[in-house]
C-alpha cells in the first residue's frame, strides 16, 4: 500500500577518522562543520577499528580537502592528529521522516495535512476531510507508524452526531480495534470506551475552572455527567456529587472512575432522563410514614450503586422497615456505602464568581450546609475560585489517591439543600431548565438556591440576552446576574459558554405553581 523505498534520501557526506579520545577536542574545532540533522549523531563507530570514530561532516563539506572548513581550524585539526578523510554515504529512509514530510509527498499538493489529531490516552482521533477520505487509510498508517506505541489506535470520525448519547461513529483505521482507554486530568484518572460513550478531551481546562468553584462539602447535582469529568473532581474535593447520566455505558464507566479514583464513597450514580433526574432528586416525601415514598429513586440510586458492599447490602435490608422522612440519607448510604462528611471552614460561601460579578452576593450566597457544618476542619479549604490559580492548587491537592471516606451522615437532603447543578449538554440544557419550574418546596428548602451552571452554545448572530431570555422562558422566571463564560469555540461562529446564575425564588413548587 505504501512502497516506504519512496522516501529513501541518499546523502554522500565526507567524515574524518578521529581516535576515540580526541572526538571531544575535535568536535570544539568542527563546530559548525558536523553533520546536523535531527535524530542523527554525527558521530558515529568506525566500522574497522574500535578505537576510532567516524566524525561525519555537514553536506556543506562538499570536496575531499575539506576547502570548505576555514584554513586556521584546518591547521588546529592537523595539530590535533593526522587527518584522515573517508567517504560517508547515509540513507535518510521513511523511519526517519516526519509524519508531516511523509504526508506531504503524499498528498496532492495545497491540501491541508492531516498530521495532527486529538489524543484520547493510546488513541489518535482524526477528522479526515471529504478530500483527503480516498486517503484515509494511508493517512492514517502514517500517522500509526510515527506515533507507535504512543498510539496503538487510529480512528476517524464518520459522520455528524446525531445519537442522544453525543457519542460520534467512529472508523478504525490502524491498529487495535479494542477503544477502551484511560486518560487523565488534573489527576484523576478516566477509565472509558471511547465508541460508547462521550468523552471530550478539549473540556479539560472548563471542567477544572468550574470544579475549582465548589467548595469542600458542598452538595453536587450533575444532571448529565459523562463518565464523571466535573464529578470525581468534584468528589476529590470532598464535594457529595449526584451524578446522572442516560448513557448506560457513562454510567458504568463513572462507576469503575469513581473507584479507580476512590471517591466511589461520595458519588451517587443514576441513570435516567435528566429531568426525571431532577424531579425526583428534588422531591420530599410526601409522607412521614410510608416507607413506600420515594420507591423510585430508592430503586435508581440502587441499581447504580457506586459500591456495594456488605455493610450496605446489610443497610439495604433494614430500609423495608425505615421511616421515609429520612429517606435520601438512608438511600445515600445504601448506594454509596457511606457518606462524605462535610468538612469545610465556616462560615463558607459559595465562591460562584465566574468573573467578578457574584463578588457582591457573597454574603447572600452563604451555603446552608455550610452553616450546618462544625468549623473543625480537617481539610484545607481552597481559596482559589478560577484561573491558572485555582488549577495550580487543584493539581497540587486533587492529584492525591486518598480515598474519600464519609465520616459522618449528612443533616441536609438534596430536596432541603444543593449548592451546585451542573448541565453540560449544550445543544439542548437551555430547555431542560424546565425541569425547575416548581421542583423545590419553599417550606423544605434550606438556605440560597442552587447556582446552576448550564452550557450552551451561541451563533454569531446572537447575543447573551437571547440566551438569557431563552433560560427565562425554560424557568418561567427571571434571572438575576447571569454570567457567562466562553468555554471555546467550536465553529469559526459558534462558541460554546457556561451560564452560570443562582434557580430564581420563583421556581419553588408553591410560587410556580401560581404563575
Ligand atoms: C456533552 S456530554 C457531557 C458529559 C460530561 N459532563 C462532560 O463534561 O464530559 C452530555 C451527556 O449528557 C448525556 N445525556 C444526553 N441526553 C440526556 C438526558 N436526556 N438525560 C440525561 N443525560 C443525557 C449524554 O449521554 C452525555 O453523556
Amino acid at each position: 500500500m505504501l512502497d516506504e523505498s519512496k522516501f529513501d534520501v541518499d546523502l554522500k557526506l565526507w567524515a574524518l577518522r578521529i581516535p576515540c579520545q580526541l572526538c571531544k577536542a575535535a568536535t570544539r574545532i568542527l563546530n559548525g562543520y558536523l553533520l546536523d540533522k535531527p535524530r542523527i549523531k554525527p558521530i558515529t563507530e568506525d566500522p574497522t577499528c574500535q578505537k576510532n570514530r567516524y566524525m561525519i561532516l555537514s553536506d556543506r563539506v562538499q570536496s575531499h580537502d575539506l576547502s570548505e572548513i576555514s584554513p586556521q581550524k584546518l591547521d588546529e585539526l592537523k595539530k590535533l592528529c593526522e587527518i584522515q578523510v573517508i567517504p560517508y554515504s547515509l540513507t535518510l529512509g521513511y523511519s526517519y521522516w516526519s509524519a508531516d514530510h511523509v504526508l506531504k509527498q503524499i498528498l496532492p499538493p495545497g491540501v491541508e495535512v492531516p498530521s495532527s489529531f486529538e489524543t484520547i490516552g493510546q488513541i489518535a482521533h482524526l477528522n479526515i476531510h471529504d478530500e483527503l477520505l480516498p486517503y484515509k487509510d494511508v493517512i492514517a498508517k502514517v500517522i500509526y507508524d510515527k506515533n507507535y506505541p504512543r498510539i496503538k489506535t487510529v480512528v476517524n470520525k464518520v459522520g455528524a452526531i446525531t445519537n442522544e448519547f453525543r457519542v460520534p461513529k467512529f472508523e478504525i483505521l490502524a491498529g487495535e480495534s479494542d477503544m477502551v482507554t484511560e486518560v487523565k486530568q488534573y489527576g484523576a484518572t478516566f477509565k472509558l470506551d471511547y465508541s460508547l460513550v462521550y468523552w471530550n478531551s478539549r473540556l479539560e481546562h472548563e471542567h477544572i475552572r468550574l470544579v475549582s468553584q465548589f467548595q469542600r462539602g458542598e452538595i453536587i447535582c450533575d444532571m448529565f455527567a459523562g463518565i464523571g469529568p466535573f464529578a470525581i473532581p468534584a468528589a476529590q474535593k470532598g464535594c457529595i456529587v449526584y451524578a446522572n447520566d442516560l448513557n448506560p455505558d457513562s454510567i458504568r464507566y463513572l462507576k469503575i472512575n469513581a473507584e479507580i479514583n476512590k471517591v466511589d464513597d461520595c458519588i451517587c450514580a443514576y441513570n435516567m432522563d435528566a429531568r426525571k433526574f431532577i424531579s425526583q432528586l428534588m422531591e420530599a416525601p410526601v409522607c412521614e410514614n410510608n416507607a413506600e415514598c420515594n420507591v423510585s429513586m430508592l430503586k435508581a440510586c440502587e441499581d447504580c450503586s457506586v459500591q456495594e458492599n456488605e455493610e450496605s447490602r446489610v443497610e439495604n435490608t433494614r430500609l423495608g422497615g425505615i421511616i421515609c422522612v429520612d429517606l435520601f440519607p438512608r438511600l445515600f448510604v445504601v448506594a454509596c456505602s457511606s457518606i462524605c462528611y462535610l468538612f469545610c471552614h465556616a462560615p463558607v460561601t459559595v465562591s460562584g464568581n465566574v468573573e467578578g460579578a457574584q463578588d457582591s452576593n457573597r454574603n447572600t450566597y452563604t451555603s446552608v450546609a455550610a452553616t450546618k457544618r462544625p468549623s473543625d476542619c480537617c481539610l484545607e479549604e481552597n481559596g482559589s475560585i478560577n484561573g491558572d490559580g485555582a488549577m495550580d492548587a487543584f493539581r497540587r491537592k486533587g492529584g492525591k489517591k486518598k480515598r474519600m471516606r464519609a465520616l459522618e451522615l449528612p443533616n441536609t437532603k438534596p430536596w432541603e439543600h444543593v449548592d451546585h447543578i451542573v448541565m453540560n449538554l449544550p445543544a439542548s440544557a437551555l430547555h431542560f431548565l424546565d425541569a425547575f419550574k416548581g421542583c423545590i418546596q419553599r417550606k423544605d428548602w434550606k438556605g440560597p438556591l442552587p447556582l446552576i451552571h448550564c452550557y450552551c452554545f451561541m451563533r454569531a448572530n446572537q447575543t447573551q440576552e437571547l440566551i438569557v431570555s431563552e433560560a427565562e422562558s425554560a424557568l418561567n422566571a427571571h434571572i438575576q446576574e447571569p454570567i457567562f463564560h466562553r468555554v471555546r469555540d467550536v465553529a469559526p461562529n459558534k462558541a460554546m459558554f457556561c451560564l452560570s446564575f443562582r434557580l430564581p425564588e420563583a421556581c419553588f413548587k408553591d410560587d410556580a405553581t401560581k404563575i
